[in-house]
């Protein structure tokens, strides 16, 4: 099992008010499988993707990814684990402005030092087709490639999962069909992918959809069109 939750809660101290964002979530993701959890805005998806991911440690319960406990781990050996075992892809896509497509894809290798790898960069370029684009700052781009030079990003050090939180947010629907078809075939290679959204297009690219309402799983998974 890749990616197993169990009893995941988390709240938020907010001065003297407390939010519970997640409430009691247990799930697990296999290798090869694409999940997404779907929910409405405010009900933890974002929390829940975040302690998944080793970002944000939970209150209570236990994430195992790859049979390991980010959160038993020093800062520096999770962030060092996170690096090599996990890709994110962010709606907002949380590129680096000053640096160039080709920078912004290799910066995930500086956090991994053996595994700076300028020739997965440049493959990584051509299969999203951004060649043109690689000397190109974000600005200077399209949403749709902002979210591809995201996306092989979080490809560099081939993780064995991705996280992706809202991925196809600002992008139309043919770029949505685009990144949602690469997440489905990182799955069908073998990789786990887990997807937080509200949007219906991602969740039918999604092995299977679990819901999410007020911190709390809603129904239990079920399949929807297989990959
Ligand atoms: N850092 C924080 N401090 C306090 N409360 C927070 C914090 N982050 C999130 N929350 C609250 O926790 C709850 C869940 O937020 P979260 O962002 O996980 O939901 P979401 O489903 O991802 O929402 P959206 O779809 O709008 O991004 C919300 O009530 C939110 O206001």
């Amino acid at each position: 099992m890749l990616l197993q939750l169990q009893n995941i809660s988390k709240t938020y101290q907010d001065g003297s008010s407390s939010v519970q964002a997640v409430d009691g979530v247990s799930m697990q993701l296999d290798a090869g499988e694409f999940v997404a959890v779907q929910g409405p805005s405010g009900c933890g998806k974002s929390t829940l993707l975040l302690t998944a991911g080793g970002l944000l440690k939970p209150t209570s319960g236990t994430v195992t990814i790859d049979g390991q406990d980010p959160y038993s781990m020093t800062a520096d050996e999770r962030a060092n684990f996170r690096a090599r075992t996990i890709g994110f892809v962010f709606q907002q896509f949380h590129l680096v402005p000053y640096l160039s497509v080709y920078e912004n894809i290799l910066a995930p290798g500086m956090a991994v030092k053996t595994k700076a790898n300028p020739e997965r960069a440049q493959q990584l370029i051509e299969r999203f087709g951004l060649t043109d684009r690689q000397h190109h700052v974000p600005a200077k781009l399209s949403s749709g490639e902002r979210q591809r030079v995201a996306m092989a990003r979080s490809l560099l050090n081939e993780p064995e999962l991705i996280l992706a939180d809202e991925p196809t947010g600002n992008l139309d629907h043919e770029n949505a069909e685009i990144l949602l078809q690469f997440l489905a075939e990182f799955a069908s290679e073998g990789g786990g992918v887990l997807l937080v959204t509200h949007d219906d297009r991602a969740v039918s690219h999604a092995q299977k959809a679990i819901h999410i309402l007020d911190g709390k799983l809603t129904s239990p998974a079920t399949a929807m069109n297989p990959v």
